[in-house]
């Protein structure tokens, strides 16, 4: 059978999207000091099947490079990716910041780097605390009690274990036949449920989902790629959180379909995904190689960087097909 396992209750007790009242942040079924939602489904039985038939030697990046000028959300006023040189071969040798001397700085050709971005920039997961509703996030935490100055206190990167497990891929584009879904394109139900008959997956609770657009297909055009791009819809979102996924993924800027089809919420996958459903996001998961291949299913590997509180964090996702 190709589509979403049929859930027990006891599954369905433990997916919080079972239990989302509208436009409200909803309290976690594993426990008020929960701060990450459905990665709680993740289990190390499913991380051990997953790996055990993977194929490491083929594994695939899923990352995009971070460079000076890639895409970013410079239009909501966030820094856009900077890199500078703190230490150069040459430079050493005139400014000796280390006090090794001259003739040790002519030896050693120290070079040494800085970087400033916006934690959303590349592929990247967005945490529980990145939207909510009314000044609540994920588990009813509130800004009033834990938002300190610098960053959220529940929720953060840091929180985010390690993301093992089985991924399946929905290619949508493909299931269009197309290069990339159009501009503003929204994902729903159909799509989804198309995808897996398509590919002849399952999808299980616990699994990893990534969708894609092929808005890589655009990619480094930072119009083109942000602009306008298709996505989820809040039905597509709510298939997919109601279906268990632990995580999802999507290979463009922000997941969900934009503009947004709804005029009073302009971020509403974003909003119902992290506060009613808890389950995180991952953007600019490159999944071209995936389609390419015609690998729906493969054993998903990623971790964020450990930023205390933060709202989202760079990531080294890998999908490593699984062996005959
Ligand atoms: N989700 C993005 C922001 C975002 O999607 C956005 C930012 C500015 C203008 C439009 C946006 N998205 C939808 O139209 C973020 O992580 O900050």
């Amino acid at each position: 059978m190709c589509g979403p396992e049929i859930i027990t209750d006891e599954v369905r007790k433990k997916i919080a999207a079972h239990a989302a009242r509208f436009r409200e942040v909803t309290r976690s079924p594993f426990g008020a000091d929960d701060e990450i939602g459905m990665l709680n489904l993740l289990s190390p039985e499913a991380a051990r099947r997953a790996v055990a038939r993977a194929d490491a030697g083929a594994a695939i990046d899923l990352s995009v490079d971070l460079f000076m000028g890639m895409p970013s959300w410079t239009k909501a006023g966030d820094p856009p990716f900077q890199q500078w040189m703190t230490h150069t071969p040459g430079g050493t040798v005139l400014d000796d910041l280390t006090g090794a001397g001259r003739v040790q700085n002519e030896l050693v050709a120290y070079s040494g780097d800085a970087m400033s971005m916006y934690t959303h920039t590349g592929t990247h997961i967005d945490t529980l605390n990145h939207f909510g509703y009314r000044g609540e996030i994920w588990n009813g935490f509130s800004a009033e009690q834990h938002l300190s100055s610098r960053h959220w206190l529940k929720c953060g990167a840091d929180k985010v274990p390690p993301i093992i497990g089985r991924g399946v891929l929905f290619d949508v584009a493909a299931l269009h036949a197309v290069e990339m879904l159009p501009d503003n394109y929204g994902i729903g139900a159909a799509d989804l449920q198309g995808c897996l008959q398509r590919q002849g997956v399952t999808f299980n609770p616990g699994d990893i989902a990534l969708v894609r657009t092929g808005r890589m297909s655009q990619w480094p055009d930072p119009t083109r790629y942000i602009d306008n791009s298709p996505g989820l819809n809040l039905e597509g979102a709510r298939w997919l959180a109601e279906a268990g996924a632990s995580v999802i993924g999507g290979d463009n800027s922000a997941l969900e379909q934009m503009p947004a089809d709804d005029e009073e919420n302009w971020q509403v996958v974003h909003t119902y995904l992290l506060g009613e459903a808890g389950v995180p996001m991952m953007e600019l998961v490159d999944c071209q190689q995936l389609s390419a291949d015609g690998l729906f299913e493969f054993a998903f590997v990623g971790a964020c960087l450990k930023i205390r509180g933060a709202t989202g964090a760079p990531m080294r996702p890998l999908a490593m097909p699984f062996t005959a």
